[in-house]
């Protein structure tokens, strides 16, 4: 099939030449139209529009077209041809002469009249609008005589003076067709390789979204969702992200019920930065705990008392080789820790993963993607006492999978810490309780006052130095995470700037009693004392047994057994 071309000529008595060139190719087939500037660009749209592949054009016609279609757009250029064939016919003339144009029509003519020694002057414009005022000029000077294109011909016979139009010769527009052959072999392949592009991306299904770095979105294809799954606020939260090229970062964000984790690689194409995002959901078999979270920012960990000061240290110069276990009571602080680590370890790119012990037992690997660079194994009291290899055994599988493993675990808990305690490739570090640490207390309490006061709008800023003491006095058996449901608690009640001794007093004092509530549940045998809880739990999750076996660390098929039992 022949290329389908638009020969825009600018001036009328160029078709001649033009159909006679026409019939020495058989690659384009050419039509031919009349129209000078905005007239001629007019002609080319509509051809655009008719499906035309190239148009072919001159001069100021052919800029002016190149701005107004999306299709390949050739120049005829003035040849050395067609500059000699004016000098010859204007050399006989013996008024004075001038050449004015734009630079593809001056910069030859220059060229050819300092070689030949013909006595002709040069006028370069750089704008259309030029022309008339120069030409005017001209006049007043003596000159008779102008050769240039449409426009400068038309100028100088609208103000009286004789003008000879550079006309293309034959060669000149055998020229372009070649160019508009080869414009439009090289367009052609182009848009052959993004349709081919683009029908892969179709049949790979990829959940994706590209975005420049200022938020605007320039692609996106949903596959398994059926909409972009992100709110705009979450899209922004991406964007404002610092990211380096050829590095791929992990991020997780969730949509309703639904984690999603988004791959992100920023490439700069033409100068522009953009953001190209793949997005998969991870709501993964619906009975395993595994939740991943990115860690973008290093955590707020404070670390006054030396105790906690040196389990940090000691973290940090832990031998990469083997995975860490971090023994300390209930909310001591050992998923933040963990946490810490894992940014600290320079690891803020990938993703942190976080398994109950029975869980993990049951993982599959590939549910441990390439994303992730931390496991976090918590609720080791929940595995039954014979799974205790398969669990170190599935620890050390990760660790040889070059993950970095962190296990929580709590200094009373039996067999499979005490196996863990002794093994020769653990790193043990043991988390100080908080009575153990009071000197971190002042501060914990004020960061966590700060904390809420930013995150709920509470109004207490400070507190007073005795109700500091009374917290002092407490033995904190829940640890960190206690004081801070208390003060938590405290700063919703107080409606002031100040916690007084009376509010935390009061507080302390409803600890005890629920504490002699707890007692209460506490009597019975273990199997009592474990359905109760269950019973709780359910009534809390209004009998969601997914959430609730979530909730208790243990899986959905174990809770449907108990509730049987
Ligand atoms: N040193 C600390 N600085 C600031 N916040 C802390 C610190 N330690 C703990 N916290 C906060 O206290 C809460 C409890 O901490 P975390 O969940 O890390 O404890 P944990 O030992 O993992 O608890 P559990 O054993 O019950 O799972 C979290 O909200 C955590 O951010």
């Amino acid at each position: 099939m022949k290329i389908k071309a638009l020969f825009v000529a600018p001036y009328a008595t160029m078709k001649n030449l033009i159909e006679e060139c026409k019939q020495e190719q058989d690659v384009l087939d050419v039509h031919i139209q009349i129209g000078n500037l905005q007239e001629g660009a007019a002609v080319a749209k509509e051809a655009e529009r008719q499906g035309f592949d190239v148009i072919i054009s001159r001069g100021g016609t052919a800029k002016i077209i190149e701005e107004e279609v999306n299709i390949p757009v050739v120049d005829v250029h003035v040849s050395g041809y067609d500059m000699l064939r004016v000098l010859t016919l204007a050399n006989d003339f013996n008024g004075k002469k001038a050449i004015v144009g734009f630079s593809n029509i001056t910069m030859g003519a220059q060229a050819i009249t300092d070689l030949l020694d013909i006595s002709m002057e040069v006028f370069t414009i750089e704008e259309e609008q030029e022309t008339v005022p120069l030409v005017q000029q001209l006049k007043k000077e003596g000159y008779e005589l102008i050769m240039g294109d449409v426009v400068t011909v038309n100028a100088a016979s609208n103000n009286g003076l004789n003008g000879i139009l550079i006309q293309s010769g034959k060669e000149a527009i055998l020229d372009s067709f070649q160019r508009a052959v080869s414009v439009y072999k090289l367009v052609e392949k182009k848009s052959l390789e993004s349709t081919l592009q683009r029908e892969i991306l179709k049949l790979a299904q990829p959940d994706m979204l590209v975005f420049t770095e200022n938020g605007s979105v320039v692609y996106e294809n949903w596959a398994v969702f059926s909409k972009r799954p992100l709110s705009d606020q979450q899209l922004e939260d991406l964007r404002l992200q610092q990211y380096t090229q050829n590095k791929t970062y992990h991020r997780v964000m969730q949509n309703g019920e639904e984690q999603i984790k988004i791959t992100i690689n920023m490439r700069n194409i033409m100068e522009i930065n953009y953001l190209v995002c793949f997005l998969e959901s991870v709501t993964l078999n619906e009975r395993s705990s595994l939740e991943i979270e990115a860690i973008t920012q290093r955590p707020f960990l404070i670390n006054q008392s030396q105790a906690m000061a040196e389990c940090i240290s000691l973290l940090l110069s832990a031998p990469s080789g083997s995975p860490i276990l971090l023994i300390g009571e209930e909310g001591t602080g050992k998923r933040l820790l963990a946490k810490y680590f894992h940014y600290e370890n320079g690891e803020n790119r990938s993703l942190l993963a976080s398994i109950s012990a029975a869980d993990l037992i049951e993982l599959r690997i590939e549910d441990i993607n390439e994303s992730i660079s931390t496991v976090y194994v918590h609720s080791l009291h929940l595995l039954e006492g014979q799974h205790g290899d398969i669990f170190i055994q599935a620890l050390f599988q990760l660790k040889e999978q070059g993950l970095t493993v962190i296990a929580s675990c709590s200094p009373s808990e039996q067999e499979t810490l005490r196996r863990l305690s002794y093994h020769e490739n653990v790193t043990r570090i043991r988390m100080p309780a908080l009575r153990d640490r009071k000197e971190d207390l002042q501060e914990l309490t004020t960061y966590f006052m700060a904390l809420y006061h930013q995150q709920l709008g509470t109004s207490a800023v400070r507190i007073k130095e005795d109700a500091i003491e009374e917290l002092q006095h407490y033995p904190w058996p829940g640890n960190v995470a206690e004081l801070k449901a208390l003060i938590k608690d405290a700063v919703l009640l107080e409606k002031g700037y100040i916690l007084e001794k009376k509010r935390i007093q009061q507080l302390l004092n409803s600890t005890n009693q629920i504490k002699q509530g707890m007692n209460q549940v506490l009597k019975g045998t273990l199997n009592e004392i474990e359905e109760k809880i269950i019973r709780v739990v359910l009534e809390e999750e209004d009998f969601n047994q997914t959430r609730a076996a979530k909730r208790l660390g243990i899986t959905r098929a174990t809770l449907w057994r108990k509730l049987k039992s």
